[in-house]
């Protein structure tokens, strides 16, 4: 079906199509299949019965919720430049280069030292929104990102099926978590368009639409939003280190008259001095050399931050 886009948001077309939904308590080889097949035709799935507690899941709704619930000023408090990232609030301007849109968003990592600085100023009680609401949140996405890489490994016949794992479960793991709130405004672009940078996203959000992938240049596909499920899409760094089979599928995000949205992302990212390059199983007789050159999550994410959000960075990164 395809439908007018709103007005603000150009002329390109929306289109509806429904995206593969992963039931992860089936069959696990037929599982790792699936996921191997939509993460080549749409780097983008959602998952079911993936087991994670949904008093977890409310809890941080909540935190998030409750966040942005308060005074503008006192969130202002928590704009921050860390390590030349800008983590913490902000609010209609995304990244450093001019970058703007309908959203604020709360962006952590996972160093004990700016969650504890964040946790005594967005809570009453810092202790259990740390260890209780983000750790336990943080934690769990986490283990079932791991699950999903491990059967990603599996579908893809790779014989080490921890070699996307040992990056995000290793101690030193550049992960982020990412609220993003959107107030109700008519259709109009609140997050532009983009690829997530690092190997994998995990997102959910309340039950209001706003997400939209592009699978060719033009089309947009509204994802709906479902309670049940958590979104999947394939980073830049996954579709290096599948050398290409995999595709990290450019999104965005949209504001609607009616309800205010809130998304929260987990991107698993490797350590800073992790050397990304794929594996020699990914090098096929279509694909029969690397498309891309090794580097590492340091230099990609340095390229990653002295671009626009809808820059293509990865292509500086070809053979
Ligand atoms: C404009 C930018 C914001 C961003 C860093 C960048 O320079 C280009 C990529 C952007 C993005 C998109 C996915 C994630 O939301 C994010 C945290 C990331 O890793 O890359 C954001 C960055 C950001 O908002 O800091
Ligand atoms: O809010 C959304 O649905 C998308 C957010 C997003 O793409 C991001 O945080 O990188
Ligand atoms: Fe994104």
């Amino acid at each position: 079906m395809v439908v007018a886009s709103p007005n603000s948001i150009q002329t390109e077309k929306i289109v509806s199509i429904n995206l593969p939904t992963i039931d992860l308590s089936k069959e696990r080889a037929t599982v790792a299949k699936l996921i191997v097949k939509a993460s080549e035709e749409y780097g983008f799935f959602n998952v079911i019965n993936h087991r994670i507690p949904q008093d977890i899941i409310d809890n941080m709704e909540e935190a998030g919720f409750d966040f942005f619930a308060k005074p503008a000023s006192q969130k202002a408090k928590l704009a921050s430049n860390y390590d030349s990232v800008p983590l913490g609030y902000g609010c209609k301007n995304i990244g450093f280069n001019g970058d703007v849109g309908e959203v604020e968003y709360l962006l952590l990592n996972g160093s004990a030292s700016h969650i504890s600085k964040i946790s005594t100023t967005i809570s009453n009680d810092p202790s259990n929104f740390r260890y209780r609401v983000v750790s336990a949140y943080r934690d769990a996405v986490e283990e079932l990102a791991c699950e999903i890489l491990e059967l990603m490994a599996e579908g893809l016949g790779v014989p080490n099926t921890s070699i996307f794992t040992t990056f995000i479960n290793h101690p030193d793991s550049d992960s982020l978590l990412r609220f993003n709130h959107y107030p109700p405004l008519p259709p109009s672009l609140a997050f532009g368009d983009h690829s997530d940078p690092q190997i994998i996203t995990l997102l959910r959000s309340n039950p209001v639409s706003g997400l939209q992938i592009s699978l060719q240049h033009g089309l947009w596909i509204p994802v709906l939003p479902d309670p049940k499920a958590f979104s999947v899409n394939v980073g830049d760094l996954l579709q290096v280190m599948t050398n290409g089979r995999f595709v990290s599928v450019r999104h965005r995000a949209v504001t609607n008259s009616e309800k205010a949205r809130m998304s929260i992302a987990y991107f698993g990212a490797p350590p800073l001095n992790a050397c990304i390059v794929a594996p020699p199983e990914m090098l096929t007789p279509e694909r029969p050399s690397l498309l891309f050159r090794a580097f590492t999550w340091a230099e990609y994410k340095k390229a990653t931050y002295s671009l626009r959000l809808g820059d293509t960075r990865i292509d500086l990164f070809r053979n």
